[in-house]
């Protein structure tokens, strides 16, 4: 699959099946495609936390005691539904690869918005390098990743954040999931010194 085939058919995967985690070889594929992002001064601002088997369901617990320790009375019947919905989040696929954005705080150069955006290449590399190798992924991110109790899961430092949560495995939706773009038209402008 070429690259311009690859961005245009890749789409998110919102259900896995339940199989067997990927591979280390494959993961590792998958992280080493990620960090040929583009990173102004080469600052390579990134982490990256593998998360299969056991762990899973270690996070899920961890995320389940936030979303309790957050609701107002975690017994009423929403709260324990938020509750499960938010321990679920770690059980989509049988591998997680988390992308963290940890920056060289002694760099002077480094721009907080451009490692941002390398992170986020990144992750768009992974995706697209998953996409190729027909492992079905999607990324997530959200308000649980940015928890303290998560992020301490993952022994980050303050100043870390987790800004993509890429799930992978094996897809169990159909394959013909239609997905719309706004025309490119629609959103780009062209100057050009010349008149209308
Ligand atoms: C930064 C970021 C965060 C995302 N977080 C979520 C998420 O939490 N849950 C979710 O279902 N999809 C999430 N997505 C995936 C989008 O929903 C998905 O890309 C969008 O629906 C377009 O579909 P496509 O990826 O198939 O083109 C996220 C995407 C990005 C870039």
């Amino acid at each position: 699959m070429n690259v311009s085939e690859a961005i245009r058919t890749r789409r998110s995967v919102k259900i896995f099946k339940d199989t067997e985690p990927l591979d280390k070889e494959t993961v590792e594929s998958l992280i080493e495609a990620a960090t040929w992002a583009p990173n102004h001064y080469f600052t390579e601002p990134w982490k990256f936390f593998v998360v299969q088997g056991e762990a899973r369901k270690q996070l899920s617990e961890v995320m389940k005691k936030w979303a309790a320790a957050k609701a107002d009375d975690p017994n009423s019947p929403e709260a324990e539904k938020r509750i499960m919905k938010v321990g679920a989040k770690p059980l989509l696929a049988p591998t997680i690869i988390i992308v963290a954005l940890s920056r060289d705080l002694d760099n002077k150069k480094a721009i907080y918005t451009e490692d941002v955006c390398a992170v986020a290449a990144a992750t768009q590399n992974m995706l697209l390098e998953a996409h190729s190798r027909d492992i079905g992924a999607i990324w997530k991110s959200g308000p649980a990743y940015q928890a303290e109790p998560v992020k301490d899961f993952f022994k980050l430092r303050q100043d870390e954040e987790i800004l993509g949560a890429v799930f992978l495995g094996e897809s169990a939706m159909r394959k013909d999931v239609k997905v719309n773009r706004i025309p490119h038209e629609e959103k780009t402008e062209w100057i050009t010194g010349e008149p209308e």
